[in-house]
């Protein structure tokens, strides 16, 4: 009964939450807060007095005072229950959320609830002492790596959850990488310290390796598994203690004092040795690090020198914090968030060595000065009020009720209403300064990635200044452009399918349903099949397109039809070749006349590419008129998205203008169409060759199962690289093509009675050999 009671009453708020499928119910329950600067005292929470923080310190806290942190990690580590547990102790929500019952706040979609899974990342408000947090839990299976990627742009710190039983697994290295690709400054948590083959030592041993980083261990776990009941704070000795009350374990409790030697020797001279190692550590840090004073290691060398114990806290504290903003390393903390413990120090540690948004360096902000300057990553679409956009303030201000300047889709667009994300509750905002974190009502054409600034003329100033910034080198627009808008990385989709409507009628509402997700999400690609005339949808995995099927029926209430899965191939040539095109054609009173000579290369030992490489003869280049350059590379772009075998993206070639002869009354269009045509002959004459995706595998397995897995991966062109131990289980690494691995979970599943798991990822992109390749071209024409 008083499940079913918390479980109501959790919903209850829930309801307010901002959840996009909970549409118009939501509005009647929604509680939209306004906080005016005159007026503060207009509060209206459901939570009781005192559990949520004064409303003053809503408005814009000090730049300083602010932490935009990410928390991510492998699938299941425990992101969203840690999460929740922040909300929870930090005031926000009353009661515990559980993934395991699908009632967590951050998690909302009704398919994470379901699967007990993060497929959105979700940004969330709070105050924790006296910092504002802006928490965006990210999504951990790899299907979803292009969500965790645009929310990483507007972080200023993370923190990596790791399971501490398992250590560093697949994702994880995945996400890690991506973090190191926009110089993240990192918190580890080694989350799981009360599962039973819950091991510190290992988890940070494999951080070591793996990570190939320096962990700074900040704290010792008290027990470990079954018997984990506290910590050790290394850098000031004490001992926290969680003390569940007879009726409530929600981990406030908690006894908080000097560790003493007469408490437990061995573990008093353990903390002991651990914290002079942590001073040698930052020390040796510092002191290669040439552009930080080393104030600490003057310390450590100089007064210090005998006895690094009386070393005071706050010292270590500042220097761990300056080794930790530098990326040279990494502190390591530990707990365990479902069974509430070692929570509120992460939240400590989060305030205290994660970086605030003015101590990050954004080249882009010389150019903007005080205009605003803002970037839009994630967008919910919400049917009672329309595209929901969440936004970062880098530079200036946002204001309700104000036009701002889109620079992505160069237009002018009114915001209506500016909410901050507080926990399951948005609250009205007057404005939004530098470094924070807001959603926005009434953009309607913004979406993830696009770069928000005052004007137009404030874009056109800010582009003079980036061109001259460059050392006066002349620059095209568009390369200004990529300089000031540097979007998200969308990898190209592995998988497609076609998608039906259940009748023609409903055609209108399912393109509109589709432009909704794509704005949400750019990972998604929608075409156009040009023979069929079918709409097809491209994503990044079998998970990814399930889960667009699924919201397209619950939130758009379209029931569609999807058609067979199939492998996005790739087409590349195998020789050179030069060919030349003439059009020559009348229309109206126009002669349109071009000849294009093209010639087209494999390019080798680079990173798999469709952008083709383009370059100019000398003789063409000389006489070359810049606006006509556009229209060639337009022509030669087009005809690289759908190669000449089987319509797949072109990847890996080079082209050179060889000629180029061009009549004056000739519209770019015809220009664009006969250098596209050429293109064509062009890749058909050099040979085309078809590659497949192959794929990064990573199986987790016991003992028991192995043989049995390994023998299922032989069948399916699989090559196993390394067999790792990994506590109990083995860890299989090895490659297999994308198209022998449909349906491998439930394969997978049976053969290992449902312990095994795997990840897969991306690899690369491997070439058919002949036969393959024409029995892949038989099956494409219907011909088997
Ligand atoms: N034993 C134990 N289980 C935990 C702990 N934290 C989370 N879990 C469990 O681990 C599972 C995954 O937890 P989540 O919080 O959903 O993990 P996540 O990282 O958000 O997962 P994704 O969003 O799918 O990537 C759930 O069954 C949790 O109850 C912990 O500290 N100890």
């Amino acid at each position: 009964m008083l499940r079913i009671m918390r479980k109501f009453l959790v919903n209850t708020l829930k309801s307010s939450s901002l959840c996009n499928e909970h549409v118009c119910f939501r509005k009647t329950k929604m509680r939209v807060i306004s906080v005016t600067q005159q007026n503060c005292s207009l509060r209206n929470y459901s939570s009781p007095p005192g559990d949520v923080k004064s409303l003053r310190s809503v408005i814009n806290p000090h730049i300083s005072r602010i932490r935009n942190i990410g928390i991510m990690a492998h699938i299941d580590a425990g992101k969203t229950t840690t999460t929740e547990r922040m909300l929870y102790y930090s005031g926000y929500i009353r009661t515990l959320g559980d993934v395991d019952d699908g009632d967590t706040v951050t998690d909302f979609m009704v398919q994470e609830r379901e699967r007990g899974i993060t497929i959105q990342s979700a940004a969330v408000t709070f105050d924790w002492k006296d910092y504002r947090i802006n928490l965006i839990d990210t999504p951990g299976h790899v299907d979803f790596t292009v969500e965790v990627e645009r929310c990483l742009r507007v972080l200023d710190g993370a923190v990596a959850v790791f399971d501490a039983s398992a250590g560093v697994e697949a994702q994880t290295l995945t996400v890690w990488r991506q973090a190191d690709k926009h110089q993240i400054p990192r918190i580890c948590f080694l989350n799981k310290m009360d599962k039973n083959r819950a091991s510190f030592t290992y988890a940070v041993e494999s951080i070591k390796q793996k990570l190939k980083t320096k962990p700074l261990l900040l704290q010792l776990p008290i027990g470990e598994a079954k018997t984990f009941r506290g910590l050790v704070d290394i850098v000031t000795k004490e001992q926290i203690i969680w003390k569940p009350t007879s009726d409530l374990d929600d981990g406030k409790n908690f006894e908080q004092k000097l560790l003493l030697e007469a408490d437990d020797p061995n573990l008093f001279q353990e903390v002991q040795d651990a914290r002079n190692t942590l001073i040698e550590q930052v020390k040796t840090i510092l002191l290669k690090i040439a552009d930080l004073d080393d104030e600490f290691a003057e310390l450590v060398l100089g007064d210090y020198s005998e006895t690094f114990d009386l070393i005071p806290a706050d010292k270590l504290q500042s220097a761990i914090r300056r080794v930790t903003l530098a990326q040279k390393a990494v502190p390591v903390v530990c707990g365990s968030a479902l069974k509430n413990k070692g929570v509120q120090p992460l939240l400590d540690a989060i305030t205290m060595y994660l970086p605030a948004p003015n101590e990050r360096s954004y080249e882009f902000l010389q150019w903007y000065k005080d205009d605003l300057c803002a970037l839009a990553f994630k967008v919910l679409h919400d049917k009672c009020r329309g595209p929901l956009v969440f936004v970062r303030v880098y530079s200036g201000s946002l204001k309700p009720q104000s036009a701002v300047y889109n620079i992505n889709r160069s237009c002018t667009e009114r915001m209506s209403r500016l909410l901050l994300p507080f926990a399951d509750q948005q609250i009205e905002i007057p404005s939004l300064m530098p470094g924070n974190i807001a959603v926005t009502v009434g953009l309607k054409q913004s979406a993830t990635g696009d770069t928000i600034v005052s004007s137009k003329a404030s874009a056109v100033a800010a582009a003079r200044q980036a061109g001259r910034d460059a050392g006066g080198e002349k620059r095209s627009t568009s390369d200004v452009d990529s300089l000031l808008l540097a979007g998200v990385e969308i990898p190209d989709p592995v998988f497609f399918c076609t998608i039906e409507p259940p009748s023609i009628a409903k055609q209108q509402d399912l393109d509109n349903a589709l432009s909704c997700l794509q704005r949400e999400d750019p990972s998604l690609k929608v075409k156009l099949d040009p023979d069929t005339g079918q709409t097809i949808l491209c994503g990044m995995g079998e998970l990814h397109i399930e889960i667009i099927h699924d919201r397209i029926k619950r939130e758009y209430g379209i029931e569609t039809y999807l058609g067979p899965l199939q492998i996005a191939y790739r087409e590349t040539i195998l020789n050179a070749a030069q060919t030349i095109d003439t059009l020559d054609k009348t229309v109206g009173d126009k002669r349109h006349f071009v000849t294009a000579e093209l010639e087209v290369r494999p390019r080798l030992g680079e990173r798999a590419t469709t952008k083709p490489v383009i370059a100019y003869a000398a003789s063409v280049i000389e006489v070359l008129p810049k606006e006509l350059q556009g229209a060639i590379e337009n022509g030669i772009m087009n005809s690289c998205i759908q190669g000449p075998l089987l319509g797949f993206p072109v990847q890996d070639i080079d082209v050179t203008v060889q000629s180029l002869t061009v009549h004056p009354d000739t519209s770019h269009t015809m220009v664009s169409a006969c250098v596209s045509r050429c293109m064509q002959k062009a890749l058909k004459k050099a040979g085309i060759q078809i590659l497949e995706p192959l794929m990064n595998l990573e199986i987790t397995v016991s003992e028991d199962h192995l043989s049995a897995a390994l023998a299922d991966l032989a069948q399916r062109r699989g090559s196993v690289q390394e067999i790792q131990t990994r506590q109990d289980n083995r860890v299989v690494i090895a490659v297999v093509p994308l198209a022998e691995t449909m349906g491998y979970s439930t394969v997978l599943r049976s053969l290992t009675s449902g312990s095994a798991t795997f990840t897969l990822e991306l690899a690369s992109y491997q070439a058919l050999n002949s036969q393959e390749q024409s029995a892949l071209l038989q099956r494409r024409m219907g011909l088997v």
